[in-house]
């Protein structure tokens, strides 16, 4: 658990964090999200004491960190940086190893831990122990540092824009592996990103801020649907109808096959695709249905272009007052 009471942190006259408080709980991951120089970082290094705050408490599991050893704290937390923060000169196994050794493991606990969690991230070890990070593709060097965090099974991770360096397809690779690890590792993590998309697509619950003060504090479909300020709903934009669709899968919308219609040249999707890539199939095949199929290749119902259009609908952007008008209304009777 991370705790946040009141925290404000000053830079000379400059206000960075204008008392902010949070809550993130055990095997929860928030990510902190928002437009350059709201806080984010600030926030997060406070966490490790890389900085140290003006005024307010942060506490880690009910200790306050200001009371702790900086050295010890930080051992007891993974941290993730954009720039992988990688020692040039060490292979990726004395990388992976580097807080092991710090807490006195044997040679080979530390090897057996480094195999184990390079397999982990999705990197074979015996391919990559002995590299050095010179010799990793952006990506790899990324999971490399990921498996860093993750090597001494620190409770806490704290995450920095950690797919910030990585191309678009890579990204979204390392946000789907990452999240089923997440999903058995139940680590408590703070994750900053400026990316709406990657917010919504990973975390539990969105910290929206600005300024130095915490906006909203949602679920992504909370968020997504029901924005607070008119700050929210300009950084949320027009693409928030399309976001939630992300966070609906086809078995959710099944409706029945009616026997009556022809199935001829509809797009043909699983049962865990999106609502989003059912629209989106649905848009290049010029059909208002999509047919959706098993594991076992057999279909196993329909999904209507209405029901997908309904469930943006709390989602339409209004900024500029024309209410839902850009997607176009649902066909009577949807959703
Ligand atoms: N060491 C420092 N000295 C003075 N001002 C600082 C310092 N570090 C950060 N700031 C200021 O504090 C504010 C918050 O910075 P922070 O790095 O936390 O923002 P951020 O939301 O992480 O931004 P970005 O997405 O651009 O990394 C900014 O206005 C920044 O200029």
């Amino acid at each position: 658990m991370i705790r946040f009471e009141n925290v404000v942190k000053r830079y000379g006259e400059a206000l960075a964090l204008g008392g902010v408080s949070l809550e993130v709980a055990q095997g929860e991951l928030c990510v902190l999200l928002g437009p350059s120089g709201c806080g984010k970082t600030t926030l997060l290094r406070l966490v490790n004491r890389l900085i140290e705050p003006s005024e307010g408490r942060i506490f880690v599991g009910n200790r306050d960190v200001m009371d702790l050893d900086p050295v010890e704290l930080r051992r007891g937390m993974g941290y993730v940086i954009q720039s992988i923060g990688l020692f040039p000169h060490m292979t990726v196994l004395e990388n992976v190893g580097v807080v092991p050794k710090l807490l006195g493991w044997p040679k080979e606990k530390r090897v057996a831990r480094a195999r184990e969690m390079l397999a982990l991230v999705g990197l074979e070890p015996k391919t990559f122990l002995n590299r050095y990070p010179r010799e990793l593709s952006g990506g790899q060097a990324q999971r490399v540092g990921l498996a860093r965090a993750l090597a001494a099974d620190p409770p806490i991770l704290l995450m920095d824009e950690p797919f910030g360096a990585v191309d678009p397809p890579t990204r979204a690779r390392l946000q789907e592996e990452f999240l089923k690890l997440q999903a058995m590792l139940k680590k408590t993590i703070l994750f900053v990103t400026h990316d709406l998309e990657e917010a919504v697509r990973l975390a539990d619950r969105i910290c929206l801020m600005n300024q130095g003060q915490i906006e909203q504090l949602d679920p992504p479909e909370r968020l997504l649907t029901h924005p607070r300020t008119p700050f929210v709903e300009r950084f949320l934009g027009e693409s928030r109808a399309l976001l939630v669709l992300e966070l609906h899968h086809l078995f959710e919308l099944l409706q029945p096959l009616p026997g009556s219609l022809s199935q001829d040249g509809l797009p043909v999707l699983s049962l865990s695709a999106t609502a989003r890539d059912a629209l989106s199939q649905m848009i290049a095949a010029g059909s208002d249905r999509a047919l959706v199929q098993n594991e076992a290749g057999e279909v196993v119902g329909e999904v209507w272009m209405s029901t997908v259009l309904a469930l943006s609908k709390g989602a339409r952007f209004s900024g500029d007052g024309r209410g839902g008008a850009f997607l176009g209304r649902p066909r009577e009777g949807a959703g």
